[in-house]
């Protein structure tokens, strides 16, 4: 084929000289290049092109052969600083700490009667909430939207961008709510009834709706039942066409729509679950009614094949031409695990949802199978969140159990994109005091394992599928490594799509990645991500004038300074660049 490969190395003249605070590495690198005295800017191109009859072209000249780069007049001063947008926290944050401190995990808060007010939204997006979770399971249409257009009006009104992630409810087998009480409390020995039946008039004492037509028909007198994975036993003692006598086994609190599975023998019973649709017809509502709104973010529950992701998305094709939702496949079943490499790669992230994949297989398994889902993810380079008990105790204390900071640590150290929290912040009596905690961990962990230099040895395989994406992949790849050795401030990233933001976030290099997008969508989306801070700029093809425009719009906001280290790439002009902010 006649792909061919152009290769041009070169330098050129900004006004002021650099003087690096890091000079050895920095000529280093340029020695590697063969470049002579006083090299002001290094700029690697790679251009591809599927028709160049003149391949390998490689050139190297030290400013003074031609280049699209050098012969611009310097930095011009755009003082037009309304034309770049960031969110006021990340702001505030690089002003007040620079470029090192900046968190990396990014933070997902569910929101629920806890959250729900316009000013405790505004106390989490202060508190570093990259994305508010709304879960269908609870909580009607018309709340939901209510919240999402409170969000919406906080980032327009405040400066923030936090991004919206719907979650579906799914068809697996719960309980219904508990008649307007917010838990119930069953003893050892009590016997209860578990029915499929409407009760019109209220539900009778003990009595426990399930959502699940077959139910009675499918369970079986000496079946284990277990609610949300053991938090609450019952043995099924007898049937009586559509109620079910359960004694209970294991004394606890029940809460609505509790999760129920039930155990034949030492197995989970799940011929049934696996005939359940993945996406039940109120589901289905519940995603236009999530288009309609534009979420950014859809995630689905129960995920047991890549199929219904794929189609799920032709469905938003369909409906919605334009619109870029991400579906992120719930990890939660053993269906889920069994397939789980074609559903990440169907998906656009996954999470690893730890409440009922640990109602699903033995407890002591789930540790292994989220480090191996956050690995998956990140080979194939997918955005993949924690979720789901990282701070339990916190629903009712205002301090976490030195377990739960453990876990919330490993989580940033396997490096997750994004942590997440459930019922601490939906219904918990200290929602923002739990983000605290999140945010302060992974800032910690996060220091600690750059300080130590620990970079795990991940192996990333290549996922390009075409010659260009490889070489975007390359570029990132190397510009990520370039950053580390250099010991550079911040990788700044140009992207239409955001693709070569993913692939950079997915190298975890040691500095913060300034992704500059034109579109609000792209950059909201792109908020789910490790280490990417997003911005929104209107940008040209030409990358020395973006280049420009971005340093004179940071350092009027007091983003950047003078000298500070950037590595730049962008998706349209495919070239690695390393400069000091003149
Ligand atoms: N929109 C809502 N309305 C009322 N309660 C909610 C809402 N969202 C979440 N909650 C409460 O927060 C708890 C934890 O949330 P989450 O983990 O998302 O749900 P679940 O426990 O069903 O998996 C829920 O059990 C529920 O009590
Ligand atoms: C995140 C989860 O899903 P949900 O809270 O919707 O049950 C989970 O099961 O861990
Ligand atoms: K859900
Ligand atoms: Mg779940």
């Amino acid at each position: 084929m006649a792909q061919a490969l152009s290769l041009s190395i070169s330098t050129s003249h900004s006004p002021k000289p650099l003087i690096s605070r890091r000079s050895p590495p920095l000529s280093t690198a340029i020695s590697r290049f063969s470049f002579t005295k006083n090299p002001i800017k290094t700029s690697l191109f790679i251009r591809a092109s599927a028709s160049d009859p003149n391949p390998s072209v490689l050139t190297s000249d030290n400013g003074a052969g031609s280049s699209a780069v050098q012969d611009r007049a310097p930095f011009p001063v755009v003082s037009d600083s309304s034309s770049i947008e960031v969110d006021a926290v990340t702001e505030a944050e690089l002003k007040e700490n620079g470029f090192r401190s900046t968190r990396r995990t990014k933070l997902i808060c569910t929101i629920g009667p806890a959250t729900c007010k316009p000013e405790q939204l505004e106390a989490l997006a202060v508190g570093g909430m990259n994305v508010a979770r709304i879960n269908m399971c609870h909580g009607t249409r018309e709340w939901h939207r209510e919240v999402i257009q409170r969000v919406r009006r906080l980032n327009e009104e405040k400066g923030y961008a936090v991004a919206i992630m719907m979650d579906t409810e799914g068809s697996e087998i719960h309980m219904g709510d508990l008649g307007g009480a917010s838990s119930a409390k069953a003893e050892d020995g009590e016997i209860w009834t578990f029915s499929v039946r409407a009760f019109d008039s209220g539900l009778p004492e003990r009595t426990i709706n399930v959502n699940y037509e077959g139910f009675a028909e499918d369970v079986k007198v000496g079946d284990e039942l277990l609610v949300d994975g053991g938090m609450v036993r019952f043995e099924v003692i007898e049937k009586l066409g559509p109620d079910v006598k359960c004694r209970c086994t294991d004394p606890g609190l029940l809460l609505p729509r509790a999760n129920l599975t039930f155990w034949r023998d030492g197995s989970l019973v799940r011929e049934r679950n696996a005939m359940l649709p993945t996406i039940s017809s109120k589901d289905w509502l519940d995603i236009d009614f999530g288009i309609a709104e534009g979420v950014d973010f859809l995630a689905i529950s129960f995920v047991k094949s890549a199929e219904v992701i794929k189609h799920l998305k032709s469905y938003i094709q369909a409906r919605a031409r334009d619109s870029d939702i991400s579906i992120i496949a719930k990890i939660e079943s053993i269906d889920s695990l069994k397939n789980l490499e074609e559903i990440i790669q169907a998906s656009d992230g996954a999470m690893v949802a730890r409440g009922d994949l640990g109602a699903q297989i033995p407890l002591e398994q789930v540790p292994s199978e989220q480090q191996k889902i956050v690995q998956v993810c990140r080979q194939l380079n997918k955005p993949v969140i924690v979720a789901s008990q990282l701070l339990e105790s916190m629903i009712e204390y205002p301090t976490p159990t030195r377990a739960e900071v453990a876990d919330v640590s490993e989580a940033v150290r396997q490096r997750a994109d994004a942590l997440m929290l459930s019922g601490e912040s939906a219904m918990g009596q200290f929602p923002e005091k739990a983000l605290t905690v999140l945010r302060s961990v992974s800032l910690r962990i996060e220091k600690w394992w750059r300080e130590e230099k620990r970079h795990e040895a991940m192996e990333l395989p290549g996922i390009a599928s075409s010659f260009a994406d490889r070489i975007s992949e390359e570029i990132c790849n190397s510009a990520a490594k370039m950053a580390n050795n250099l010991e550079v401030d911040a990788i700044f990233v140009y992207t239409k799509t955001g693709h070569m933001a993913s692939l950079l976030s997915r190298c975890r290099p040691d500095c913060p990645i300034f992704a500059f997008t034109t579109t609000t969508s792209v950059r909201r989306r792109l908020n789910l991500q490790w280490g990417l801070i997003p911005f929104r700029l209107s940008f040209s093809d030409d990358m020395e004038s973006n280049l420009n425009k971005t340093f004179s719009l940071l350092k009027a906001r007091g983003m950047i300074k003078s000298g500070d280290l950037v590595i730049s790439v962008s998706d349209m002009l495919q070239s690695i660049q390393v400069m000091n902010v003149p």
